[in-house]
């Protein structure tokens, strides 16, 4: 029917709609936790007119809001609660939730990871929702990682050696912890990914430590866009532009190196198992068998999952027990009867349960995130309470039972020999292993999709500090450098400096 004849003008629809649209945009602005039950814990206050406030709260009070939101007197939180993030508007979760939804598939991670980290605009790719490439790199990981893991603590040594000799000196001196740790690790883990000829290029090294931190900057230089508009902006911006120079870059040392692999295993179809090299490479291989995927994408996902992570728990450690010298002591005679006793093995590793207390009490007091099990819903769930979690919410579970006095003695004090104690009673020998995840303790997350990496995590800290036990004396400069904290993520200080001095190690390690 012709509006027309209704007496009905486009500029009267034009009109109606802008009335419309502006009465939505009143009621968004004027009640912007409508939609989200219970409203939103760190809503807009009067006179904001954009979230950024809100963002700015979170980012730099997370801990305390989310603790002040499940502790509300009302009760009104207290199972979960919707929170403006520098990621949207997230669902954080109460821990009581997390056994029950630790294998559910309809919480989903690659979802979550693919709009939290753009997957699908050139350059973040390596976050794009692929089930086949995923689970080919978790399996690489989970499996052939892990189970090659006794013969490699050997190769790891020797790098750490190296490293160390490179970049902690002699005398007593300051080094900032962070940056001196950072190629350490990313040495050693370049040898287990790559191989030999790799993990002492300094092209690669410096990429493989800059890769997250690229990655993360682009990743907020384009939150800040609205999300129709971000695949344009990453055109244009410096942040983006640099990231994918890197990944270049990366793709230009890689490629020659698979090349030359795939090359001798088809010239030689007798590729031999003994001369065969045993690093990521080969394992995804492998794994794929004749799949095709992205080999050198593959090799910068687990630079951004391992390399950073690993150094922030080695840092905090050693800023943990630098000022305890009846700790260092007793570390050192535990590292000296058990690697002294039978070299480097998985059994050496798994007797190391005072270091894997000291570990483990570190990620309690700072896991790498306050919430962990970051997932979006791929359907509308109700939990056996009854709780509603709406299809397509972002989700992640709160980790504060790690620092909840009920569930820890003072529980606000670091105590290195805590795990070390509790792994001494009936029931607890397996879940106080820094490895173990519960709703109590999930620094490497928990269920299905728990951290693959954690055993091969566990053997680099703990190789690596023995290392510096038994070659370095260290102490705090002044106090022990607090936390850094940027919503949910908690880093240990890259600015924090330890004195450090060789020492006459009593053992060749
Ligand atoms: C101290 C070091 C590390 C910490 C604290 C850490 C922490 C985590 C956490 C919290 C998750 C999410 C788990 C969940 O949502 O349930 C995760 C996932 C993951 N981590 Fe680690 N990680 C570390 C080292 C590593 C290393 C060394 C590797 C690789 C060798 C690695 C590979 C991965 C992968 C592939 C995933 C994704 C698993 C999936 O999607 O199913 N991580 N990590």
């Amino acid at each position: 029917m012709d509006p027309e004849r209704l007496g009905v003008r486009d500029s009267d629809f034009v009109r109606g709609g802008l009335a419309i649209g502006i009465a939505i945009l009143a009621i968004i602005v004027l009640f912007p936790g409508i939609g989200y039950k219970g409203g939103l814990v760190n809503n807009k206050k009067t006179f904001e007119l954009s979230w950024s406030h809100a963002k700015r709260r979170f980012q730099s009070g997370a801990r305390e809001l989310i603790t002040a939101a499940f502790n509300q007197n009302d009760g009104k939180h207290k199972d979960a609660f919707y929170m403006v993030t520098d990621n949207g508007v997230e669902m954080i979760i109460h821990p009581k939730y997390a056994n029950e939804i630790r294998n559910d598939e309809r919480f989903s991670i690659s979802a979550y990871n693919e709009q939290s980290f753009h997957g699908r605009i050139p350059g973040f790719e390596m976050f794009k929702e692929n089930i086949v490439e995923e689970q080919l790199f978790i399996n690489a990981v989970r499996s052939r990682l892990t189970r090659s893991l006794g013969k490699l603590l050997g190769p790891i040594s020797e790098e750490v050696t190296s490293a160390l000799r490179q970049h902690w000196t002699d005398k007593w001196h300051r080094i900032s912890l962070h940056s001196t740790v950072l190629p350490v690790i990313a040495q050693q883990s370049s040898r287990v990914f790559l191989g030999e000829e790799l993990c002492h290029n300094a092209d690669w090294l410096r990429i493989t430590v800059n890769h997250t931190v690229s990655f993360f900057m682009a990743v907020e230089a384009l939150r800040v866009w609205p999300k129709i508009l971000r695949p344009l902006a990453a055109k244009f911006s410096p942040m983006c532009k640099n990231l994918r120079a890197e990944i270049e870059e990366a793709r230009r040392i890689i490629t020659p190196i698979l090349e030359n692999r795939r090359a001798q295993r088809q010239a030689h179809s007798k590729y031999a198992a003994s001369t065969k090299p045993d690093d990521l490479i080969e394992w995804l291989e492998e794994t794929a068998d004749g799949r095709s995927y992205d080999a050198a994408g593959a090799q910068l996902k687990i630079s951004v999952a391992a390399i950073h992570t690993t150094s922030d728990l080695l840092t905090q450690t050693l800023f943990n027990i630098a000022d305890n010298p009846a700790l260092i002591r007793d570390l050192r005679r535990e590292t000296m009867s058990t690697v002294g006793t039978h070299g480097w093995k998985k059994a050496t590793l798994y007797n190391m349960k005072l270091m894997d207390s000291v570990l483990k009490e570190t990620q309690r007091l700072k896991p790498i995130s306050i919430g962990t099990m970051v997932r979006v819903t791929l359907d509308d769930v109700t939990l056996s309470d009854g709780l509603r979690v709406p299809r397509g919410t972002k989700t992640l579970v709160s980790c504060h039972n790690m620092w909840d006095k009920g569930v820890y003695d003072n529980a606000d004090q670091f105590d290195g020999y805590r795990f070390y104690e509790l792994r001494k009673l009936p029931g607890q020998e397996n879940s106080s292993q820094l490895v173990s995840t519960s709703p109590n303790h999930f620094a490497f997350g928990h269920g299905l999709h728990a951290c693959p990496g954690r055993f091969f995590a566990a053997a680099e800290v703990k190789i690596t500090l023995c290392h510096i036990l038994l070659k370095y004396d260290i102490r705090l400069v002044g106090e022990r450098p607090n936390v850094i904290e940027h919503g949910v993520a908690q880093y240990a200080n890259a600015w924090g400096q330890i004195e450090i001095k060789r020492r006459e190690e009593e053992i060749a390690l």
